[in-house]
């Protein structure tokens, strides 16, 4: 069978039957066969071991019936908090498990909305949860483990907020019926983000298993921060990267290295601000932020990270895409590291660079597709020369195409024609990061049947 993004999925069963939002796609979990003998260390600084035994020699008893046992996992992102209810069946005690399906629900604002009001935000988790309460069997909830994972947000919140907010959530996990583990609620480092984004993906599209993978990069542009990771194929992307940008991943027996980074402040929203000059300033209040992005004649509030910011066009002076670019430019340029090997290679794509090629129709957005850069930047231009023409549609949208074009050129140093797979589901399973924390989160507690 073919998956939707036309690779050879040679270990799907893609037999789907969608009762609701509960999504089915059979998935037997290979990677648990990779992971059996797979162990992953970060190669910098404080060294950790993860994956090893991933399912480990089951203790099922030997006449067991089918199986089915879940997994929660919460992200908590900049811009929205979602939870992701994964649901796994062992067929028998020499089976692997198989994934066979999520159900996914999120609010928004995200946590960081609330960082004077701790106990709302953790309401917003507690309304999520009912969600898995619903889902998961009462008989299983003292085995299913419930983890949430924040990401920029709270990253950029001060120690003492982002603390608060995540003791308030601990204490709506203490007070479910699921299994709490320690260190359930915590602030993800960026690295992890990405490489868990790339097993998720890498996973879903068959790539993990068998002999000849051709593992893809993948890119994750979130609100506050943005991810790229990539298996290197030269030894010389090797050499000239810094060792924080590279992770080292065991399996089979052979060593892998990922790039991987994740630019705090690089998020599409966190960008806005940057392009304002808005970032980083501790007495916004009051202040206009004005941008040659933004549709003349606009004035308006926008409220990110739990502060209130002024904006507007710059009534004078030019607006239009290139003031535009040269403004966003200043965002990124020279600020990422750029590895040559990318320049070649094709890239999954998802989060907000699928939102904007949907919002302006450059993608489907059930079928999400495959582009060029070039095309953000036609788009870009598009939107940006005719302002007045999109002006139903969000006020940042050209500043919001611009900046994706100046990142992926200038900040990562792709080419016109690099090819971007933009995806957001496959065979019905979110492309976040999520899985691959379940997966790590199922391993660590010995959870199979
Ligand atoms: O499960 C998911 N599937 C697909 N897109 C997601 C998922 N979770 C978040 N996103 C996308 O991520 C973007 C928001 O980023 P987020 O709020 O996670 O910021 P952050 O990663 O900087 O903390 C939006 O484009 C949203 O659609
Ligand atoms: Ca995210």
């Amino acid at each position: 069978c073919e998956s939707v993004v036309g690779f050879c999925c040679f270990f799907f069963f893609c037999n789907s039957v969608c009762p609701g939002n509960m999504a089915y796609s059979r998935l037997p979990i290979l990677l648990a066969l990779a992971f059996s003998s797979l162990s992953f260390v970060l190669s910098h600084s404080n060294r950790e071991t993860w994956f090893q035994d991933f399912f480990p020699p089951n203790v099922c008893p030997v006449n067991a019936k089918a199986n089915t046992f879940y997994g929660i996992m919460f992200d908590a992102g900049s811009t929205g908090t979602r939870i992701h209810i994964y649901t796994f069946v062992q067929k028998s005690p020499e089976n692997l498990p198989e994934l066979e399906g999520e159900i996914f629900e999120s609010v928004k604002p995200g946590l960081s909305a609330y960082a004077d009001q701790p106990e709302k935000g953790a309401e917003t988790v507690k309304r999520l949860l009912d969600v898995a309460i619903e889902a998961v069997p009462p008989h299983l909830w003292k085995k299913t483990p419930v983890v949430l994972k924040a990401t920029a947000g709270l990253r950029l919140l001060s120690e003492e907020k982002a603390q608060a907010l995540l003791l308030e959530v601990r204490e709506v996990f203490e007070e479910s019926p699921f299994l709490v583990p320690e260190d359930s609620v915590s602030i993800m480092d960026g690295s992890y983000e990405g490489i868990l984004a790339w097993i998720t993906v890498n996973f879903l599209t068959g790539q993990l298993s068998g002999q000849n993978q051709h593992t893809v990069g993948t890119l994750d542009l979130g609100g506050a921060s943005t991810q790229i990771t990539f298996l290197p194929r030269f030894e010389e992307t090797l050499k000239e990267t810094p060792g924080d940008f590279l992770t080292s991943f065991e399996m089979f027996n052979s060593t892998y290295k990922l790039y991987t980074h994740s630019y705090l402040g690089f998020g599409l929203k966190a960008a806005r601000l940057a392009a304002l000059g808005a970032l980083n300033i501790e007495a916004v209040d009051g202040q206009m932020f004005r941008s040659s992005c933004l549709p003349k004649q606009l004035e308006a509030e926008w409220h990110f990270g739990g502060v209130k910011y002024r904006y507007g066009g710059k009534k004078e002076g030019e607006t239009g895409f290139k003031p535009c670019y040269l403004e966003v430019l200043k965002v990124v340029k020279g600020k990422l590291h750029q590895p040559d090997e990318i320049r070649g290679s094709s890239f999954y794509a998802f989060s907000y660079y699928y939102d904007r090629a949907v919002d302006t129709n450059l993608i489907d957005y059930e079928q999400g597709g495959v582009l060029e850069v070039k095309d953000f930047e036609r788009k870009a231009k598009e939107v940006c020369d005719n302002m007045e023409r999109y002006n139903s549609a969000s006020p940042f949208l050209c500043m919001d195409l611009t900046y994706i074009t100046a990142l992926l050129k200038e900040g990562f140093g792709f080419r016109d024609n690099t090819l971007l797979q933009l995806t957001k589901k496959v065979n019905n399973i979110e492309t976040s990061w999520t899985l691959g924390a379940t997966f790590h989160l199922l391993q660590s507690l010995g959870i199979t049947c």
